[in-house]
């Protein structure tokens, strides 16, 4: 396997900026999802790492090959796509023995590879079977049979798990996953569906109208998300947002709205608020660090609940803070009602703070 390099890669159309000065490095064994909303440029960065579209700047390097001008053949990478296309009228075996043949490989490798490939992903029992007679699940393994007999330095996956069913999509996961501990393989895996990305990759590129925003791992993503995009993009039910004004009292800073409460800060989350390049801020928290008072309380804020969500073993509440809607989990014991007055108090240590202007995190330091 080999570590994959984006060196400042560019693809306009036009004026249009697909994928604007990417850089990050993939290391060898590592498995990176590129994540991000439909059109963010996920797909034609993947396509640019495979040779499929020529770049319009930069360079991608995979092992010690620079590989920019390679056709994909020559990158010695293997796709998966969502579409997974096997030969409808030849077997299992033949699926995945075809590319080896066309690289004209003896019948005994070709044979000994396959077998192996069928052992890893367990379709062994399947080998003379046609893809018509497979579940959808079986197919897309086959499909993953066909990139590993390639042996590839690189996998490139470009939402394999999307036409399958929800409960599929869940085991094929935990399958993928499995493939790349056995492995220790390379692969770049793009998905729109940021819960895959955080259950599966040891690091996550998320995108945004063709910039990368953050690239780190899946953890530190959730924790400390670079600014509002990536916090409202990752984490299920989104980061809840609300913008704010910051007033300073002494040597404290204060959070407003124009209902006209005031919100006293921790020291440190009052250092992050005067850095902001102008009075306004945005505060992130998500639904497990608020709490929920039914009567008023001090250091809370006034809302006003919207809707109750039970899932079952939580409550999902949303309520808004002046135009702002926030999101809290609560035990399902804990009864409220629609137009209910509440009080919320934010986890003054895990909530996080944005400047108004810029979107960008706040540090302390
Ligand atoms: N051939 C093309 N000509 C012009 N614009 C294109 C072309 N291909 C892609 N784009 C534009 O480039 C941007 C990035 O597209 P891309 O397919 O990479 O997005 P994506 O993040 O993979 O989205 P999705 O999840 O919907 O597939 C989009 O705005 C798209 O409309």
């Amino acid at each position: 396997m080999a570590q994959v390099v984006l060196q400042d890669i560019v693809k306009s159309y036009g004026s249009l900026y697909a994928v604007n000065h990417v850089s990050l490095t993939v290391d060898d064994g590592e498995f990176v999802a590129l994540v991000g909303p439909s059109g963010c440029g996920k797909t034609t960065t993947l396509n640019l790492v495979a040779g499929l579209l020529p770049m319009t700047d930069g360079d991608i390097v995979i092992g010690d090959r620079i590989v920019t001008d390679l056709d994909p053949k020559d990158r010695d990478i293997a796709m998966v796509f969502q579409n997974y296309a096997l030969y409808p009228n030849k077997t299992v075996y033949k699926n995945l023995a075809f590319p080896l043949q066309m690289r004209k490989l003896p019948k005994d490798e070709i044979d000994q590879k396959v077998r192996a490939a069928a052992k890893v992903l367990d379709i062994v029992p399947l080998l003379e079977r046609r893809p018509r007679e497979l579940s959808g699940g079986q197919q897309q393994r086959v499909a993953l049979g066909r990139a590993l007999v390639r042996d590839p330095r690189v996998f490139l996956m470009d939402e394999p798990l999307s036409n399958l069913d929800a409960k599929l999509r869940v085991q094929m996961r935990t399958e993928i996953k499995r493939f790349h501990q056995d492995l220790n393989a390379t692969i770049i895996y793009v998905t729109h569906d940021q819960l895959e990305a955080v259950t599966m990759a040891d690091k996550m590129a998320v995108m945004n109208k063709g910039f990368l925003q953050q690239y780190d791992t899946p953890k530190n993503v959730f924790d400390n998300p670079v600014n509002t995009f990536v916090a409202s993009f990752i984490g299920s039910p989104a980061m809840s947002l609300v913008p704010l004004e910051v007033v300073q009292r002494g040597d404290q800073a204060v959070l407003t709205n124009e209902a006209g409460w005031e919100l006293p800060l921790s020291a440190m989350n009052t250092r992050k608020a005067l850095k902001a390049t102008t009075n306004k801020v945005v505060l992130g928290a998500r639904h497990s660090t608020i709490k929920l008072h039914k009567s008023e309380t001090v250091g809370a804020v006034p809302a006003r609940v919207y809707t109750v969500e039970p899932t079952g073993d939580i409550t999902f509440v949303q309520a808004f803070v002046g135009e702002a809607v926030v999101i809290v989990s609560l035990d399902p014991t804990v009864i409220v009602r629609p137009d209910e007055d509440v009080w919320l108090e934010f986890d003054q240590e895990r909530m996080h703070l944005f400047d108004g202007e810029t979107t960008m995190a706040l540090s302390a330091a």
